[in-house]
């Protein structure tokens, strides 16, 4: 990933048990902000297409199908590297555009990284995911394995029961161990909300892994029963902001799981701006992971551009 120069990378700054003991969280107070979100116009019509574009540049382009091929990914890499058709390009003004980076599992990374050429990040996901259910030494392993193969950016998985069972100290040195394990790549830990229960128990695994030195903080893996919603981000980024003034470190956020439509990538940039400032709106402190918004973005701008819109099938899949 692109790092501006005086970017500080988040380090490990001790578990403070006191801390999370005391961290409450207001459901009804964060669902009536997700509301306040959901129901307004989010940027104005003018500003649209700019705000869409900028999202494209936040997308980790995501294949994690269990029939990834080394072509599929091949496509998707190329997509990644041109995310929007030459036409809407030139009309939008626009030069040089790339999305944040590709996200595949390990053994589609050698596909990636050949295509990609130091062009762009590989993100892969790691530590058993998505249940993250295998023995410590194999995700510890299996990142090392990834950082070889060339994966500059590292999505694991936390352990849900740690979290389930209020096993903070266990999760912290998880985290730890991750963070070691990953060197100069840097370190997403996602915390599969969905599985997490309470909104409460979200805060307290945000906070735990950014204590034991996460780079970002990740919603879902796309795969639990729910994945990405407003409330939870909320929820994340509140934790976020806390924690950079306690701290002075920023650490990133990324939304992942069911984000496909332009309208909803929308919602997580007007969050962003609104609740951590313009600084996070960078591909380096925001990601969604998404496998088919770009799709969705892509018939937006046309339709921006061109009055019309067309049908999914012309705007290529990976
Ligand atoms: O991390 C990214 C997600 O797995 C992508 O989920 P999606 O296929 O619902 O967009």
């Amino acid at each position: 990933m692109t790092i501006t120069p005086d970017f500080k990378r988040n380090e490990a700054t001790g578990l403070d048990l006191g801390w999370i003991n005391q961290i409450h969280v207001n459901r009804a107070a964060a669902d009536r902000r997700a509301a306040s979100l959901a129901n307004r116009r989010t940027v104005k019509k003018e500003y649209q297409a700019a705000w869409l574009v900028k999202a494209i540049q936040m997308i980790d382009l995501t294949t994690l199908g269990g029939d990834d091929t080394p072509g599929r990914v091949e496509r998707l890499c190329m997509k990644a590297l041109r995310p929007l058709r030459a036409d809407l390009m030139a009309a939008l003004g626009i030069g040089e555009l790339s999305t944040g980076a590709v996200c595949v599992y390990h053994e589609m990374i050698a596909p990636a990284v050949r295509v990609l050429d130091g062009r762009l990040g590989v993100a892969a996901v790691s530590t058993g995911f998505p249940a993250g259910l295998t023995s410590m030494e194999t995700k510890l392993r299996e990142i090392e394995l990834s950082v070889a193969a060339g994966a500059s950016e590292i999505d694991i998985v936390i352990t849900r029961q740690h979290v389930l069972t209020g096993n903070w100290q266990t999760l912290y040195d998880e985290m730890l161990a991750y963070r070691k394990a990953c060197g100069a790549a840097h370190v997403k830990a996602i915390l599969a909300t969905g599985d997490l229960l309470t909104l409460e128990n979200v805060a307290k695994a945000s906070w735990v892994c950014m204590m034991a030195g996460a780079d970002f903080i990740k919603t879902s893996t796309g795969k639990e029963g729910v994945n990405a919603t407003i409330p939870v981000a909320l929820t994340m980024v509140r934790a976020i902001r806390e924690y950079h003034e306690q701290t002075g470190f920023m650490v990133g956020f990324k939304p992942a799981g069911g984000v496909s439509s332009a309208k909803s990538a929308l919602q997580y940039l007007t969050l962003m701006k609104e609740e951590l400032g313009n600084a996070w709106l960078q591909p380096h402190l925001f990601r969604i992971g998404a496998s088919s918004l770009l799709t969705d973005i892509e018939r937006q701008l046309e339709h921006y551009v061109t009055g019309h819109y067309s049908a999914n099938h012309r705007h290529a899949q990976p």
